[in-house]
């Protein structure tokens, strides 16, 4: 085997040693910080535990050196130079070996277990299954947040919980150790050195316990300030076809504006504690180094040390210096990875709204029998929307909701797809609760196309294959046929170029016009083949020609299927079986079209304003 290939199968060995996708059981993260923190790192014991060991180390090799040098000085301070080496090699071949090989050995030691097992493994682990979480989130979750600051949450927690735990384990902990041999060597010199230390300790400590609390809540308030501003950053980029059009005025330069002064200002609180913080502990610093020094050469003025001791002490104390800025350095970062930890707790560990019943049960292919009963939903609010709402739909009735704008149809469909949960009421499916069935197997039941069809950032292919995982080529170009997209896709390429259904189509697939976007939307649907199909607002985007080439299809996708159709264009409702129509979230008429004009209510005052306006009336034509 090649060099190359010993080291490759070495480095794979260690960095194999957490596996990311390993996940437990719980369904909610804890939210408290510190949980949080322990429940992943209970799922690396190992490695942390080789940590602790390898951080400890470091401490006691670094307390060694400084210790030896005292001991050389004393040496070469008393030997003959002629006999040094004749006399002394052991001792300095054992010296030699402390720093090269004992000392290299540790450090990369400890680089090993922090770098190539804790640092990759770890932090995907964290993240995967902080992902697993966030997914399983009802829909409100993300109608109520940024889609990047929930993404941020998902990327920073899984770092700020690693690099918590790496610099307690390793940093911290070499510290500790470090000053606790030091002051043990200090008192073995003269106890009074080991009380300076140990007050200067104390002093330390008191930082920690009066100053930190100050720089952990800017910390926070930091943390909050930066989230802020990033999704300020994220909403105006997500939305920028409307900040185009309508930011002449350099609104969202204030929005963001605003964001920005709200985290300077928080960073300004954060940066004043960490100077104090520093200041106090220079100050306290000088003072113990001072001390230690003036003992130290008062001891030797009095002939109770040696060169050699007032050497390892003031060693030992400078670099207790040189540590504890370093350490401070490093318990902001503690408290900045902390309070990271608790803002990201806020959107991972969150119980989700919608859950499955713990009895719940895997619906079979609906006969599409659905019943609304007397169900009330007001978006948490005390009332409005729907309000002790009515309706039976029949198996393979095509039944159109119509209203004004803001009657509730995109809500009612929504309650019925378990995209929020009824306040009041309750929805059948079949005879059967929709909140006793799995939400997977509840949602296999309804093909749907939204007023927005949502596209993957993906190829066309993958975009309509998502109706139906596992679908045949053929399977998918014959759904896009029926769609009307077939033709439109063999002409997109992308700047990649990748062409026809290989073609990636931007992010929500902002490459593609609305109306190829939802005629891939109605592939995917056709693909879906559901006993139930939604359709709202499904050919909104399409000219009167492609709509025509469609309906064919439609219709015969339609058959022994129970449709629910919401359009705003009444003439492509108005064939259906039945129209019910909803004003302020509940039903005012219910009937055929011909009985509803013929009544002269809501839906022909609808009807015709759009028949005598600007349409002409395909169906009354009819
Ligand atoms: N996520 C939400 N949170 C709070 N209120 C909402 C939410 N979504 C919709 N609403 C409110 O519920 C009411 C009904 O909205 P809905 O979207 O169901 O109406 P619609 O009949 O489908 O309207 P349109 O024809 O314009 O699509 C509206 O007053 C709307 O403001």
């Amino acid at each position: 085997m090649t060099e190359s290939g010993i080291s490759e199968r070495i480095w794979r060995r260690v960095e194999g040693v957490i596996n990311p996708f390993q996940d437990t059981e719980e369904e909610v993260l804890p939210r408290d910080a510190w949980r949080f923190i322990l429940y992943f790192a209970r799922q690396a014991k190992g490695p942390f535990i080789l940590l602790l060991i390898t951080g400890g180390l470091v401490g006691a090799v670094d307390a060694g050196l400084y210790w030896s040098i005292g001991w050389l000085v004393d040496l070469l301070d008393s030997a003959e130079p002629a006999t040094l080496f004749a006399e002394h090699w052991p001792e300095l071949v054992g010296l030699l070996l402390l720093v090269f090989v004992i000392r290299a050995a540790v450090m990369v030691g400890a680089a090993i277990v922090e770098q190539q097992i804790i640092v990759p493994g770890f932090f995907a682990m964290v993240r995967w299954q902080a992902f697993r979480r966030v997914i399983e989130q009802p829909y409100e979750f993300y109608q109520n947040d940024f889609a990047g600051r929930i993404a941020t949450k998902i990327m920073q927690g899984g770092e700020a919980v690693g690099d918590f735990i790496v610099s307690v384990l390793q940093s911290i902990w070499s510290f500790l150790t470090f000053v606790i041999l030091a002051t043990t060597l200090l008192v073995a010199l003269d106890p009074l050195m080991g009380l300076v230390v140990a007050l200067w300790f104390g002093g330390y400590l008191m930082i920690i316990r009066f100053l930190l609390p100050r720089l952990r809540r800017a910390g926070r308030a930091t943390a909050d300030q930066r989230s802020i501003f990033n999704g300020r950053l994220v909403d105006a980029f997500t939305n920028i076809m409307a900040v185009k059009l309508f930011d002449s005025g350099r609104r969202e330069h204030a929005f963001v504006r605003d964001g920005l002064e709200g985290f300077f200002q928080a960073v300004k609180r954060l940066t004043r504690a960490i100077t104090t913080v520093r200041a106090a502990v220079n100050f306290l610093n000088g003072a113990m180094m001072a001390a230690v020094g003036t003992i130290a050469v008062w001891n030797w003025s009095q002939g109770t040390i040696s060169t050699g001791a007032i050497a390892a002490a003031l060693g030992l104390v400078f670099r207790l210096n040189n540590m504890s800025g370093w350490m401070m350095f490093n318990i902001n970062g503690l408290i900045r990875s902390y309070a990271t930890i608790q803002d990201a707790t806020g959107t991972i560990s969150v119980e989700p709204a919608i859950r499955d019943a713990e009895n719940a049960v895997e619906a079979q292919r609906a006969d599409g029998d659905i019943r609304f009963e007397n169900v009330s939903f007001h978006y948490g609010k005390g009332g409005g929307v729907v309000d002790g709402f009515n309706l039976h739909i029949r198996p393979g009735e095509r039944v159109a909701l119509v209203g004004p704008s803001g009657a509730g149809k995109t809500t009612i469909v929504n309650l019925l797809l378990r995209l929020f949960d009824v306040e009041g009421g309750r929805i059948l499916l079949d005879g059967q609760d929709i909140r006793q069935l799995t939400q997977g197997s509840l949602r296999a039941q309804f093909g749907v196309v939204s007023q927005e069809p949502m596209l993957m950032h993906r190829s066309i292919r993958d975009n309509i294959a998502y109706g139906r995982p596992g679908a045949s080529d053929e399977e998918i170009v014959l759904a896009a046929k029926r769609a009307e997209a077939h033709d439109f896709i063999m002409g997109v390429s992308d700047p990649k170029g990748r062409t026809g259904y290989q073609a990636h189509v931007g992010e929500r697939g902002v490459k593609l016009s609305g109306g190829q976007r939802q005629r891939i939307a109605i592939a995917r649907m056709m693909l879906k083949n559901a006993p139930v199909l939604i359709l709202d607002e499904a050919t909104s985007a399409l000219d009167s020609e492609v709509e025509a080439a469609i309906q064919d299809n439609l219709q015969r996708m339609m058959e022994g299927k129970t449709v629910i159709a919401v359009a705003h264009r009444l003439s492509t409702i108005a064939a259906l079986d039945r129209l019910v129509v909803l004003d302020e979230g509940r039903i005012v008429e219910d009937g055929s079209h011909d009985e509803l004009v013929a009544r002269g209510g809501l839906y022909a005052q609808l009807w015709k304003r759009q028949s005598g306006g600007f349409l002409p009336g395909r169906v009354a034509a009819e």
